[in-house]
């Protein structure tokens, strides 16, 4: 479990974190998400204890990250790939880190398979590709085997074979139980492997959400198509839906799925020519809750 009460982190002449109070819970992959600079990085530094809070909490199965005797295996974590000894190879790199932290070798061997850099243990990380480096820091995280996960972009640098790899890996921990909080600023990347969604913008929370529900808040009705228009709204309005003729041609329905109108319609033996559901992308609904966060817009052209 994750959680952090009204943290904030200000520098200089930027609020990073503003009062942020979340709760992370185990046995699901949370997709922390806001656009570049919203604070996501931050929070996860503030949460490990790599930067002092200016105030509020964020703690790690209630306790703050400095206090856990073992932390290794209570929180992994992946910030920043590239954070590795270049002059190592990837099977010291990890063994180093197991050995102070009273891990076994055959752990490490387990975990350069589990990552899939069985093949390449022994070569050095500073000739890895992004995508290697990620997987290596990804098998620092899992090395404690611990409750808790914190990934900072973990797709950075994945080709596709990557990303499905992360997708089924986050699924698999969060079934098992654990805590694992994914952060993006792409949509596309966490929401077909998040079910709850955190999403950020200026250090602020704008919504704690799930996948469905975020959903279901931008669903733009389903377009109904009839020769019976007139009928079939009174009975659509008198099972309690909004409808409006739509711009399209047809009628906008809300309130009601598309199997209750279908059923509806068929009750009074009215015939349809079309029932489309039309909910925005995920993406959509992202880019309209985070439009007035976003710090760094490229010009349109
Ligand atoms: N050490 C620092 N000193 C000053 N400002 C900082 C520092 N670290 C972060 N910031 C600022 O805090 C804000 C949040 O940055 P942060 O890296 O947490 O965002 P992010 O959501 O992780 O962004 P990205 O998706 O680009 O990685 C940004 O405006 C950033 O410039």
């Amino acid at each position: 479990m994750i959680e952090t009460t009204r943290l904030t982190k200000r520098y200089a002449t930027t609020t990073a974190v503003d009062e942020l109070t979340v709760q992370v819970r185990p046995g699901h992959v949370t997709g922390f998400l806001g656009p570049n600079g919203a604070g996501k990085s931050t929070t996860m530094r503030l949460l490990l204890c790599l930067a002092a809070s200016t105030s509020g909490e964020a703690l790690v199965n209630g306790r703050r990250y400095d206090q856990l005797s073992h932390p290794m295996h209570e929180v992994g974590a992946l910030l920043d790939a590239n954070a590795v000894h270049p002059g190592r190879t990837a099977f010291d790199h990890l063994l180093c880190l197991a050995s102070t932290n009273g891990i076994g070798k055959s752990r490490v061997v387990s975990i350069m398979e589990q990552v899939g850099l069985a093949g390449v243990a022994r070569r050095r990380v500073g000739d890895f590709s992004l995508g290697m480096r990620q997987r290596l820091g990804i098998g620092a995280a899992l090395l404690g085997d611990p409750g808790v996960l914190m990934l900072d972009e973990p797709v950075n640098g994945l080709d596709l074979d990557g990303v499905r790899w992360i997708r089924r890996l986050t699924r698999s921990l969060a079934d098992e139980g654990r805590t694992v909080l994914v952060s993006s600023h792409l949509m596309s990347e966490v929401e077909q492997t998040a079910d709850r969604l955190l999403i950020i913008g200026r250090g602020r929370l704008i919504s704690d959400t799930t996948v469905d529900e975020l959903t279901r808040r931008f669903s733009q009705g389903v377009l109904v198509r009839s020769p019976r228009a007139a009928d079939l709204i009174a009975v659509l309005t008198g099972a309690g839906a909004d409808v409006e003729q739509d711009p399209a041609g047809g009628l906008c329905v809300r309130g009601l799925e598309v199997a209750t109108i279908g059923d509806l319609a068929a009750e009074h033996g009215i015939a349809l020519y079309e029932v489309t559901s039309r909910s925005a992308s995920l993406e959509e609904a992202y880019m309209a809750l985070t439009a007035d966060s976003v710090d760094y817009q490229a010009g349109e052209k």
